[in-house]
């Protein structure tokens, strides 16, 4: 028996499989052997069995071993169809489904057998409290075990991920969410497009109920574990220890025997980030997409792969249903699977009365563009959604609008947005002009006052706070713009409640963020200020007033998806106000009060964004209308980047496509970037030439200091 083997390196230059003689051992697909290569020995993950060989008999080899545990057969074909959607090497894809390291960690056990024998006061004691760990009595117990009274065994012992624990409230379904349910249970794939707060978790649940009652596995994708461990918890109260969770923050431990737990079927529903997509689950029957417009379903590093795609493959491999779930879906969902909608919140006690806050006498309305004069108009929405305000800042010289004053002064509990961490964006000379940059990329450097230095958001780059200008010595150095760091110190002079603020320089420690999060549900009075982290899925049902400040921040990169990102940033945090009998209300600061985006997020219009930004998609030939491909090279010298991605561009020829291209990116950690964009229409035929034309520039030897990265789909 020969097995075909693919050698786990990193290198692209590499193309396997490699025949080994299989006899001895009892190999199939998805076995991990280490393998001798070359003077070195290998990890490999079996990707076939066959009967014959090239490789003449004596140069045939056999692996030194083989591991215990294996890659479910379904997950190698998935990796190797990911090599291939997304420009990688077999390699490098099956070493993200392979398991995690470890072993499971086995403790002794005491049960008593039922014999009867004469005994001590002591002893007698001792079995009163078995069956249990045999723990320090192991000596006592082994002498009842040579006398046939108890027997001791070995068992593994579950190293378990700390959570927070709810208690289960189960609701009876609303028409609209009993709807979507069935219709999930029909089968396919889904969009569950509901306003937040309508429901979603709750049909989610009850479908993952379905699946375990037909017998299937279950696999649950959130955005970031840390960021949502309301969805987390709630999963777990509902379905106990069926659920593994799956994520990078377990120790190794716990990662591996929540890895081992669904290969066994022990656990039935993985929960868990985009990696979470590659669970080892059998008979999987439906995969959950929780907030399916989250950027971080894409991964960073090769593959580039986009767990929303590998997902709708897996369902498409497995014949399981697929629900993805979203207030503010991208509109490619919204173009390519069926949509369910809830299209108002559920009611969650009382019913929810219009707020009169202190500045403002009379009943709030949805007032859009107006300024605090305007008329307000209705009492509340029928959606159950907060009234929205936009602010113009364009004349504006402060933070702070002065309305959004007075409102963060009058609500006890508030969520409050801007998407910029530090003090301040950027520093410059007042008398020549000078600004500071990072040493190893072409971006400006972000004042950290506590951490007294400024750091490259990109490298991580930090040098001290500079006193005086190093180019000609003055001593005035400007400091431009205002980030959370800088918004907390004003609102700390502003304000008597407490200030949570969660962002990136606050969230390092493990455990930070889930236990800042929790501290804010419980305070009765807060404050929670921070970057795009404050206004995923969260549910506080207290929390009255949302504020976005500098809502076109996002709007300000030149991207095609700035428009996506802006509307999906301040609906999403507008969802976090007024979810409780009390209601909300919702202010955003923005020097663009007209784009459309920003007009259409306050006024939860996520279908009439969708329709426009379809429409301008269509006019440009954007996603999902085509599809785009993004090759980037880089090296420490900007000639060779150049001259690689010009001999890629040479060679892709491929019918119905645009290049977009090459054209010089920043220069980032002290490597110099080029980039190529295929625009195509012929999917399959682009991606396989972009592959060609990567590995032949990648095995030219010219080439031999650049760096080679594909990106299909880029978000
Ligand atoms: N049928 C129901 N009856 C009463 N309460 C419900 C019902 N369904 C859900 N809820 C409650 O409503 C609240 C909001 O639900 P949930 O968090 O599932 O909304 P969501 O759509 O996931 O929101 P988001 O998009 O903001 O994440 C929760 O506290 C939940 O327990
Ligand atoms: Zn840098």
């Amino acid at each position: 028996m020969i097995a075909r083997v693919e050698p786990l390196t990193t290198t692209r230059r590499l193309s396997g499989p490699f025949d080994y003689a299989a006899d001895g051992f009892t190999l199939q697909p998805g076995s991990i052997v280490r393998i001798p290569f070359g003077h070195q020995q290998l990890d490999g993950v079996v990707v076939g069995l066959a009967d014959t060989t090239d490789v003449p008999p004596e140069k045939l080899v056999a692996p030194t071993s083989a591991r215990e545990d294996t890659v479910p057969a379904d997950l190698v074909d998935l990796a190797l169809w990911m090599a291939e959607e997304y420009c990688s090497t077999p390699a490098r894809a099956l070493s993200i489904v392979t398991p995690p390291p470890g072993k499971a960690k086995t403790s002794l056990w005491a049960e008593p057998t039922g014999e009867t024998g004469k005994l001590t006061a002591k002893q007698e004691e001792l079995l009163q409290r078995l069956p249990g760990p045999t723990g320090k009595d192991l000596p006592a117990l082994r002498r009842l075990e040579a006398r046939g009274l108890v027997a001791i065994s070995e068992r593994s012992e579950r190293r378990t991920p700390r959570t927070n624990v709810t208690a289960d409230t189960q609701h009876d379904l609303t028409p609209a969410q009993q709807q979507a349910l069935d219709a999930i249970d029909a089968g396919g794939s889904h969009l569950l497009h509901g306003v937040t707060g309508s429901g979603k978790t709750e049909v989610y649940l009850r479908a993952a109920e379905a699946a375990l009652a037909r017998g299937e596995g279950v696999i649950v994708l959130v955005p970031e574990i840390a960021l949502t461990p309301q969805t987390v918890a709630r999963f777990q109260a509902r379905f106990g220890d069926t659920v593994a969770l799956l994520h990078s923050a377990l120790s190794e431990g716990e990662r591996y025997d929540e890895w081992r737990r669904l290969r066994t079927g022990e656990a039935r529903i993985a929960v868990g980030p985009r990696s979470a997509v590659f669970a080892p689950i059998e008979n999987l029957g439906l995969i959950v997409l929780d907030e399916e417009h989250d950027a971080s379903y894409k991964q960073d590093g090769d593959p580039r792969y986009d767990a929303r795609h590998v997902a709708a493959y897996r369902a498409y491999q497995s014949g399981a249903r697929l629900v993805a779930g979203s207030a503010t879906p991208r509109p490619e969902t919204v173009h390519t699977m069926q949509s369910l909608r809830l299209p108002a919140r559920v009611e969650t006690g009382a019913p929810r009365k219009p707020l009169v806050f202190a500045d403002e006498p009379g009943a709030p309305g949805v007032i859009v563009g107006g300024s605090r004069s305007a008329p307000a108009l209705t009492a509340r929405r029928p959606d159950g959604l907060p009234p929205v305000r936009i602010l113009d800042m364009r004349e504006s010289h402060h933070a702070l609008h002065p309305e959004t004053h007075r409102a963060i002064l009058a609500s006890r509990k508030s969520i409050v947005l801007l998407n910029r961490r530090g003090w301040s964006n950027f520093l410059s000379c007042k008398s020549c002009g000078k600004a500071w940059e990072c040493p190893r990329c072409d971006v400006a450097l972000v004042l950290h006052r506590a951490q007294h230095e400024i750091a490259c958001h990109h490298c991580g780059h930090k040098e001290a706070v500079p006193k005086r200008c190093d180019a000609c010595g003055s001593l005035a150095v400007a400091r431009h713009g205002a980030g959370t760091e800088r918004v907390e110190a004003e609102l700390r002079q502003l304000l008597d409640v407490p200030i949570f603020r969660l962002d990136a320089d606050t969230s390092g420690a493990k455990d930070a963020v889930p236990e800042l999060l929790a501290r804010f549900l419980a305070a009765p009075a807060g404050l929670l200020l921070g970057t795009q982290m404050v206004a995923k899925g969260h549910d506080f049902p207290d929390v009255t007033l949302g504020v976005v400040l500098d809502a076109d921040s996002t709007l300000r990169f030149p991207d095609f998806r700035a428009e996506e990102r802006t509307f999906a940033l301040i609906a999403q945090l507008a969802g976090r106000a007024g979810r409780g009998p009390k209601g909300g209300r919702v202010l955003v600061q923005t020097r663009s009060p007209d784009a459309p985006s920003i007009l259409a997020a306050a006024n939860h219009d996520s279908e009439g964004f969708l329709r426009e930004e379809l429409a301008r998609r269509k006019a440009h030939d954007y996603p999902p209308f085509a599809d785009l491909i993004r090759v980037v090279t880089s090296a420490t010298a900007p000639e060779p980047a150049r001259a690689a991605v010009v001999a890629i561009a040479e060679q892709i020829k491929v019918p119905n496509t645009d290049l977009l291209g090459p054209a010089p990116l920043f220069r980032l950690r002290d490597r110099d970037r080029y980039q190529l964009v295929l625009k195509t229409h012929e999917r399959g035929a682009a991606i396989h030439a972009t592959g060609e034309a990567v590995a032949a520039a990648a095995r030219d030897k010219a080439f031999k200091e650049v760096n080679f990265s594909v990106d299909v789909d880029p978000v």
